[in-house]
């Protein structure tokens, strides 16, 4: 579905991702994971065509066998930081994609309104985000990205904000989501319960330039999964980062 190839970003002349290759297939959730600052959020950033303007880029990528470029109309983004605009309340930012996507107006609210509940958004419909908590900020952010219907997300962290149970509970909601209707997905994540609980493929990148050192790819069905079965990968994925990272 998306394939890159050759992606290198550089500031100035130094590179800070080199030669990255990779695809996303329909339907499946892909994880990237790595040390803080080899390049994670740069190569979700130029696929989702917010790159900073100082960066720049080289690279080929397509939709669909079409060559692509960035943004797309096929390609819902979550940031790190949940980039909630403060003048928005939770309703208004949810529907914000759905409204640049050409929803009208009330039909994209009356949809998000519908969902806040799942997200515990439902007392703060009309709240501002200064008057959420950095989790609360985190659903709206994740709320206003799932609920745009692209075949391609990109998710940088989206639960790292959240408590406990509200994050098994989104994750458990999203995997259903992409049961009922496959996307490619690209999940940014430092946690490895997260990535082998979610993902059907690891990825692993090292930085310095950042570039991807490991394709891991986790065969058993999701619902299948049992911890005993996960441990295995799980310890390859902690000795490669800590590996990285000594
Ligand atoms: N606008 C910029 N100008 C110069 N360097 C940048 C810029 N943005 C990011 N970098 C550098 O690029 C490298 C990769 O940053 P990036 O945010 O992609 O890493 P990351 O793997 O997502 O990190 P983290 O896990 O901490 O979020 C870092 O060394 C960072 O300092």
């Amino acid at each position: 579905m998306l394939e890159v190839r050759n992606l290198t970003i550089r500031a100035g002349a130094e590179p800070l991702v080199k030669d990255l290759s990779l695809s996303l297939a329909e339907g499946s959730l892909t994880c990237l994971i790595g040390p803080s600052g080899c390049g994670k959020s740069s190569v979700i950033k130029w696929l989702a065509g917010v790159l900073a303007p100082e960066l720049t880029a080289q690279g080929r990528a397509t939709i669909d066998g079409v060559l692509a470029r960035f943004p797309h109309h096929d390609i819902a983004y979550q940031p790190q930081q949940d980039a909630l605009f403060p003048w928005l309340t939770t309703v208004e930012n949810a529907a914000l994609g759905l409204e640049i996507g050409g929803m009208d107006r009330r039909a994209a609210r009356a949809r998000v309104t519908e969902l806040l509940p799942i997200f515990g958004l439902e007392e703060h419909e009309d709240s501002f985000p200064d008057q959420l908590s950095g989790g609360m900020r985190q659903r709206a952010a994740f709320l206003r990205t799932i609920v745009q219907d692209t075949p391609v997300l990109l998710l940088d962290e989206p639960f790292s904000a959240l408590d406990a149970v509200t994050r098994l509970r989104l994750q458990d909601w999203l995997l259903e989501r992409l049961a009922e209707r496959p996307r490619a997905v690209l999940m940014v994540t430092h946690d490895l319960y997260e990535a082998t609980q979610m993902a059907d493929r690891v990825l692993v990148m090292t930085g310095g330039p950042g570039r991807i050192v490991a394709d891991i790819p986790i065969p058993t069905p999701i619902g299948a999964r049992s911890e005993t079965a996960l441990a295995g990968t799980r310890s390859t994925l902690k000795r490669m980062l800590l590996k990285d990272t000594s």
